[in-house]
């Protein structure tokens, strides 16, 4: 049986970084994964397929240059499903190529087929020709992610009932299409279809959406898009779905509202795949929604020598914090120092328009009795966006009254999901308004709407104390150190 220092199941963000970063410190790594390919959800089913799917609808749309040529502006009349997958494959070859050579060149052993455990150090790998093998290392990493969750009573088709990985492989573009799961994914896939002038409907049984994001946001949001005739229907749940005779598909509504759809794309939530992971050989369980507790400073799971890095750890399930928890789980499991992952990470929300924060939200403030306040740029205030065109985007810092600290930075609009990495800097390294006011900003650029948020903000906080530097924090402001950050993370996890 061969034996390894580290074997990752799982080829996703959080299993390639740990490889890696096990294979730089001269370990003998082998990556198990049971797709065709490496890469796991994140390059084919979707971080980077949506997000490629989501550039080529505003390339092909014209979306992005309305702003002066006026809404029937397109660059192609008809975008056809094909259109979309021509970059799509193109991208994701590129991806899987660029991870193989990372592979290869850094001595990561690698082999195709489904894990389950034999012992809590040894695994059983079955192959695609049904031949089996056992391999066995010092440490285990699990990062086999999550997949759609699929309840029975929902009749999917892969074809006009689907879940998000299934919308990759859609044949024709649908000229409606009803999103049930006002979640990230459904938010991002809704958006990116009404921009490509479908009619989308999303239904959600929760009264709000995107709860971890701070309210001024969302309201700016969900203005623009009924302002484009996207419906909402928040707090109402979609009680049947039934394919009809002419192919459409009829979604009844608890109001008793019926919706005739080409395509119903169902996305609330997924579910951690430990289900096949036999975890009980192991001494393991997960919980009901296949996600296994972890340390949260090691990511070692209750089994010494068995950890879980990525979307099966739950929250915040996203590609970037799972390749730093893959990278920290790697260091640990091979003995190398290993600090906590950063409590302040970005959230990048690539909707139609794109969302993008970090730190605390307005009403974070408020319950913590933090005293605050804001400043907001408009990007129509910027030169660069007059010359985008940019007719809505907003930034918004939020600033402690009592040590002038940023605290929270909140961006809609064109860019966002780069432009929040200005804010997260100044933010980790506790810089405060002074900054802002105080240093030059490229121009034209839509980051200057930083020094004009910046500039709002200091307008109506004041001078600084002359021995401001040495403000003690307020008590209550105490609680919004990295530190004790874990509290308000776990109300955002809550809230999702
Ligand atoms: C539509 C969509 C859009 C998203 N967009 C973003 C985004 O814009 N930004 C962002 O940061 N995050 C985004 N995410 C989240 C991101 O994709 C995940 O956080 C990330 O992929 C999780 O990585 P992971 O390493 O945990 O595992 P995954 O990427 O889920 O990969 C797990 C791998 O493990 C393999 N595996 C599972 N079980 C076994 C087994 N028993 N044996 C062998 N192999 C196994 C699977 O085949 C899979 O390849 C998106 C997710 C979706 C679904
Ligand atoms: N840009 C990004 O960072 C990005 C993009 C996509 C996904 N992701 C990650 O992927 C994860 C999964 O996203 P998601 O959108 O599938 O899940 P989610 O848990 O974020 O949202 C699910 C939504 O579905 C609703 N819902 C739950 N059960 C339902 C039911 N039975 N019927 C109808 N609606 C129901 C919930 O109210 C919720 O609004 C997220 O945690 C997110 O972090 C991140």
């Amino acid at each position: 049986m061969n034996q390894y220092d580290l074997i990752v199941v799982g080829s996703g963000p959080a299993g390639r970084r740990a490889a890696i970063q096990a294979a730089k410190l001269d370990k003998k790594v082998l990556v198990i994964e049971q797709g065709r390919r490496v890469g796991g959800v994140s390059v084919h089913t979707g971080t980077i397929p949506s997000k490629t799917l989501r550039e080529t609808a505003l390339n092909l749309s014209g979306w992005r240059e309305r702003g002066f040529y006026g809404k029937a502006y397109r660059v192609k009349q008809e975008i056809s499903a094909d259109d979309l997958r021509r970059r799509l494959l193109i991208t994701l070859d590129h991806e899987v190529e660029v991870l193989e050579h990372q592979f290869a060149r850094n001595r990561v052993q690698h082999m195709r087929g489904k894990a389950s455990f034999v012992s809590p150090d040894t695994l059983e790998i079955q192959k695609d020709d049904n031949d089996v093998v056992q391999v066995s290392a010092k440490s285990i990493l699990l990062a086999v992610g999550t997949r759609p969750f699929r309840p029975d009573y929902m009749p999917f088709d892969g074809r006009s009932v689907i879940d998000s990985d299934e919308l990759l492989e859609m044949q024709n573009l649908p000229r409606s299409l009803v999103v049930i799961g006002a979640g990230v994914i459904g938010i991002e896939y809704a958006t990116i279809f009404s921009a490509l002038d479908t009619a989308v409907t999303v239904i959600d049984p929760k009264a709000t959406m995107l709860d971890f994001i701070d309210k001024e946001i969302v309201e700016d949001f969900t203005y623009q898009l009924r302002d484009r005739n996207m419906k909402l229907m928040l707090g109402q749940k979609a009680e049947k779905v039934e394919h009809m005779p002419d192919g459409k598909v009829q979604v009844t509504v608890d109001s008793g509202r019926r919706i005739i759809t080409d395509m119903v794309l169902f996305a609330a939530g997924r579910m951690g795949a430990t289900d096949t992971l036999n975890l009980a050989a192991a001494g393991l369980e997960a919980d009901s929604r296949g996600r296994l507790r972890v340390n949260p400073e090691t990511f070692e799971t209750s089994v010494p020598g068995i950890f879980a890095a990525g979307d099966v750890v739950g929250f915040p399930s996203l590609a970037s914090t799972s390749m730093e928890q893959g990278r920290i789980a790697a260091r640990v499991a091979v003995g190398a120092i290993a600090k906590e992952p950063q409590k302040y990470f970005p959230y990048g929300i690539y909707s139609v328009p794109e969302i993008s924060t970090v730190g605390l939200t307005e009403e974070e403030m408020k319950e913590r009795g933090i005293p605050y306040e804001c400043g907001i740029a408009r990007f129509r205030e910027t030169s660069r966006g007059h010359i985008m065109g940019l007719d809505s985007g907003m930034l918004k810092l939020i600033f402690s009254m009592k040590t002038r600290r940023l605290l929270g930075v909140h961006i809609i609009g064109e860019t966002a999901t780069e432009l929040v990495h200005i804010g997260q800097a100044v933010l980790n390294l506790k810089g405060t308004v002074e900054y802002f006011v105080e240093n030059t900003f490229n121009y034209p650029t839509l980051a200057e709407a930083y020094k004009i948020a910046g500039l709002d903000a200091w307008n109506r906080m004041g001078e600084a104390p002359k021995d401001e530097s040495k403000a003690a924090p307020a008590p209550a402001e105490k609680a919004a150190t990295p530190a004790a950050k874990t509290k308000a993370d776990d109300k955002k996890a809550a809230a999702k």
